[in-house]
């Protein structure tokens, strides 16, 4: 369903991704995991259209796209949920779940029937109660970061990128966003998790991508994963120590 050829971005000296070529299934969540550095946001930025790669291909269902353009990126079906939160301070809840998305089903609705749908989205992803009129920059930052992800599913989402989005979140809602995961992923959504938690990550994934200063180490699906194997592949200089130490 989604594809990345050979996906590449420098910085200045600095190559962030270096020949990435991943395959990603519909009705499935995929981890990408990695130490700090080695490409995991750069893969991110570039599958939302906020920076272009240097080289390389993005494909969804076979047709290649790319560029500098996160309203395109929206238009096929892709939701992201940065690392850093980025919620509009200024504006209520409401607006903020709301937020940019100009297609027919908001146009179309009343203010109770906006207040509505959030209330609904909202229920979806968070234990926590939010107050829907108070100024987003107000909340806490896990509940800042519970109205970002909101947002990205009142998009109704076939691709929903979630970078280290459970870090902030408490307990309870951290446990209902793994299971909106694991349903949206039964219902055909390909999640694309970046996480460096190993319990999360053994437990939501279906597939395993892990980079190493830029490149693709391996694929590898859930079944054949442990914790070992997966930091020897990711760090294996510390699985290194380990066993001297
Ligand atoms: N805007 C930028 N300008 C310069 N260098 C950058 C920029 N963004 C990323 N880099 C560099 O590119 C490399 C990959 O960074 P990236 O943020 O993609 O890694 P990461 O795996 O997401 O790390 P982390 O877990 O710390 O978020 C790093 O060496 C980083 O310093």
């Amino acid at each position: 369903m989604l594809e990345v050829r050979n996906l590449s971005k420098r910085y200045g000296e600095t190559v962030a991704l270096d020949g990435a070529s991943i395959s990603f299934a519909a009705g499935s969540v995929h981890t990408i995991m990695g130490e700090n550095g080695s490409g995991k946001s750069t893969l991110v930025k570039l599958l939302s259209g906020v920076v272009s790669p240097d080289q390389g291909e993005i494909l969804v269902n076979g047709e290649a796209f790319s560029g500098r353009d996160p309203i395109a990126f929206q238009a096929k079906g892709f939701a992201t949920v940065f690392q850093e939160v980025l919620v509009a301070p200024d504006r209520n809840v409401i607006d903020n779940i709301l937020l940019g998305y100009e297609g027919p089903f908001v146009r179309r609705l009343a203010r109770s029937a906006r207040r509505g749908a959030v209330t609904e989205v909202l229920s979806r992803c968070a234990r926590t109660v939010i107050d829907l009129d108070v100024d987003a920059g107000s909340l806490p930052l896990a509940t800042q970061q519970l109205v970002v992800l909101a947002r990205a599913l009142v998009r109704k989402p076939r691709i929903l990128i979630l970078d280290e989005v459970t870090a902030a979140l408490d307990f309870n809602d951290r446990e209902i966003v793994f299971s909106l995961i694991e349903s949206l992923a039964r219902d055909g959504c390909l999640v694309l998790f970046i996480s460096h938690r190993m319990d999360e990550v053994l437990r939501l994934s279906d597939r395993i991508t892990i980079l190493r200063s830029g490149k693709v180490v391996e694929t590898l699906d859930r079944a054949d994963v442990s914790p070992e194997r997966l930091l020897e592949k990711m760090a294996p200089e510390i699985l290194e120590e380990r066993r001297h130490g």
